[in-house]
């Protein structure tokens, strides 16, 4: 399986940020968007061009174009859509896929709950955007979901992810490609990422009280 662990200078800068105790949700939320666009730029990095000619300000000449399948984002709820701005960014004219896929906090097994697909899965290139790829139980459920709807070229981003759960992935679905700003070092036994970002949901919704003022 593909893993690309993107060691670039502004992303581990970035990453650090998030990873302080107390950040804010707006802090949080604006880093997770500009990592995104950053991993989102190394994970379209073969993505197959065409030359054309086109009429340019002094004439014609030939340019570079996109071609063949085309993407659609999938943000897994709820936490994926804090990265969806990101990715919009840089492929604004994407289409949109939400899967919703809930991890169970006391078994760590993934529900779904909801799926909204664009038509012609497998003519797209998925990607899955999460911030976190912990037991991977939540990706190996939605990699089954598009599967199931035809999809065959399949990518995820995520800000963090623990080595168990990449090797989880590795032994579900070895075709597909992961891109992550970090391969932190275990989980803990409550399935969290060590060190982690703590919930990432909860620090984009801000969900959770950070201190009594909060
Ligand atoms: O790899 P796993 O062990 O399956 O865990 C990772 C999942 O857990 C988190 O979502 P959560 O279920 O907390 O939902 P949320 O997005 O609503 O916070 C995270 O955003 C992933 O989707
Ligand atoms: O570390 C983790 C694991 C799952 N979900 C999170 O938000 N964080
Ligand atoms: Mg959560």
């Amino acid at each position: 399986m593909k893993i690309v662990e993107v060691r670039h200078p502004l992303i581990q800068h970035k990453l650090g940020l998030m990873r302080r105790a107390g950040v804010s949700t707006k802090d949080f939320r604006e880093l997770a968007t500009e990592v995104a666009a950053l991993l989102t730029y190394e994970a379209t990095k073969d993505l197959e061009t065409a030359e054309e000619t086109i009429e340019g300000w002094a004439g014609p000449l030939r340019v570079h174009r996109i071609k063949g399948k085309k993407i659609t984002i999938v943000p897994i709820l709820r936490a994926g859509l804090g990265m969806l701005p990101g990715v919009l960014d840089m492929i604004p004219s994407a289409k949109v896929s939400v899967v919703g896929v809930q991890r169970d906090e006391d078994t760590l097994q993934p529900v779904a709950y909801y799926e909204k697909l664009s038509g012609r899965m497998d003519q797209r290139i998925a990607l899955i955007v999460d911030p976190m790829l912990a037991t991977a139980g939540t990706l190996i459920a939605a990699v089954d979901m598009l599967k199931a709807a035809g999809c065959t070229r399949i990518k995820g981003l995520f800000l963090v992810a623990a080595p168990e759960g990449l090797a989880r992935v590795e032994a579900a679905h070895p075709d597909i490609e992961i891109y992550t700003a970090s391969i932190d070092q275990r989980l803990n036994e409550h399935g969290y990422i060590l060190p982690g970002l703590g919930d990432a949901g909860d620090k984009i919704f801000g969900t959770k009280q950070l201190s009594p003022n909060d």
